[in-house]
């Protein structure tokens, strides 16, 4: 049998779960998903699961099972179909990627987040500040790690550089093939029983950190893809697996864009603790932060104080902002003109009796 509780499962989804198990569903988390196959674990083991037919038809692709969440089955011989999908603590997301509006989202219930980095060609401050920012507003914790620091002179610049941004986030340097970093790292920010994902650019690493932990190759070669046209290995699937600790790590596959989702009125402003604070300082209140007299974040900027990259990357953020939320504002009206419509159409058909 296995512990639910090794996996996570705590009393939030014990209690939004009671109404599911008089109906005599079991609970159980998503560790993989193939096509319309899920793989869960639950008390009685694996169990591969279908959606059923009212939660295909019904929800929006946001709402469908994804890895990490937990959700309500109903078990025939270890076949599973998912009733329900049991709500979310956080789920980690991003813009689509290319021009929709839409938010898609990668795992849910999870812990921390590493945003990995190469410090080969990988390493780039303005797209580390994104993933921080967008990791942050999903309720979720950063942590850096810095990997293949065996290819440069001096890691300890590297770590320097991205420390020195200001954000409160912890920055580890690593090297996965070599080894170094990854006792310190599995020892000290990997707990037992805590759900942790790693995100970050194609070929940084991902994957051999995952192998490295659990000592083994994860990602067979009948599940790597050589479509990718450098005819390089590339994970294409995201699997939920427990580390010899007790730790849980979902590796994702690499992602060319890291949109944000930011909400109104947030730009992200936040989850920096000097920007937040020199915000309040402005002398307008709906500063805007680019030419107002009187601003304090322009003025710590040009003394050096708030380093240019932070201002920068809070510059490009709050315009993508802007799009993500004007476009989502539309979407929302034009839903509510076919809500609208919709009920006029059942109407006209009860008068007409049909
Ligand atoms: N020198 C060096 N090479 C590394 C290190 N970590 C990974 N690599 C190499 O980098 C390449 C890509 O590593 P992967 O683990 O496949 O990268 P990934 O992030 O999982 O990539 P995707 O699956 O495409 O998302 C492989 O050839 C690894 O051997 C490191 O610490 N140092
Ligand atoms: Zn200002």
């Amino acid at each position: 049998m296995t512990s639910l509780t090794s996996y996570g499962w705590n009393p939030h989804f014990e209690q939004h779960f009671h109404t599911f198990q008089s109906q005599g569903l079991e609970p159980g988390r998503v560790t993989a998903i193939e096509g319309f196959r899920h793989r869960l674990v639950s008390a009685s083991g694996q169990v591969d699961a279908l959606l059923s037919g009212a939660l295909m038809n019904g929800a929006n692709h946001w709402e469908l099972p994804k890895v990490g969440d937990w959700v309500a089955f109903k078990n025939y011989d270890n076949e599973g179909i998912i009733i329900s999908v049991l709500p979310r603590a956080n789920e980690l997301s991003r813009k689509m990627p290319g021009r929709t509006t839409e938010k898609q989202v990668i795992a849910t219930n999870i812990d921390t987040a590493f945003i990995v980095q190469g410090l080969d060609r990988d390493f780039n401050p303005m797209r580390l500040q994104r993933y921080i920012v967008q990791i942050m507003q999903c309720n979720i914790r950063p942590v850096v790690l810095l990997n293949k620091q065996d290819l440069v002179a001096d890691p300890e610049y590297y770590r320097q550089q991205v420390t020195a941004l200001g954000y409160e986030c912890p920055v580890l340097l690593l090297s996965a093939t070599g080894r170094e970093g990854l006792q310190q790292w599995a020892n000290e920010q990997l707990l037992p029983g805590q759900t942790y994902v790693l995100i970050g650019s194609s070929g940084v690493g991902k994957s051999t950190l995952v192998n490295a932990l659990l000592g083994y190759r994860l990602q067979e070669e009948g599940s790597v893809s050589d479509f990718n046209h450098k005819g390089r290995h590339t994970t294409v699937s995201r699997n939920l697996v427990m580390l010899p600790s007790g730790a849980m790590l979902i590796d994702s596959p690499g992602m060319r864009e890291f949109g944000v989702t930011l909400d109104a009125d947030d730009q992200g402003m936040h989850y920096h603790p000097l920007l937040a604070a020199l915000a309040a300082d402005c002398r307008f209140h709906d500063c805007t932060h680019l030419h107002e007299p009187g601003c304090a974040i322009t003025a710590a900027v040009q003394s050096g104080e708030l380093p240019r990259e932070v201002y920068d990357s809070y510059l490009k953020i709050s315009r993508e902002q802007a799009h993500y939320q004007g476009d989502s504002i539309e979407k929302k009206r034009a839903e509510r003109q076919f809500g609208k419509m919709a009920k006029q159409v059942v109407q006209y058909r009860k008068q007409r009796k049909y």
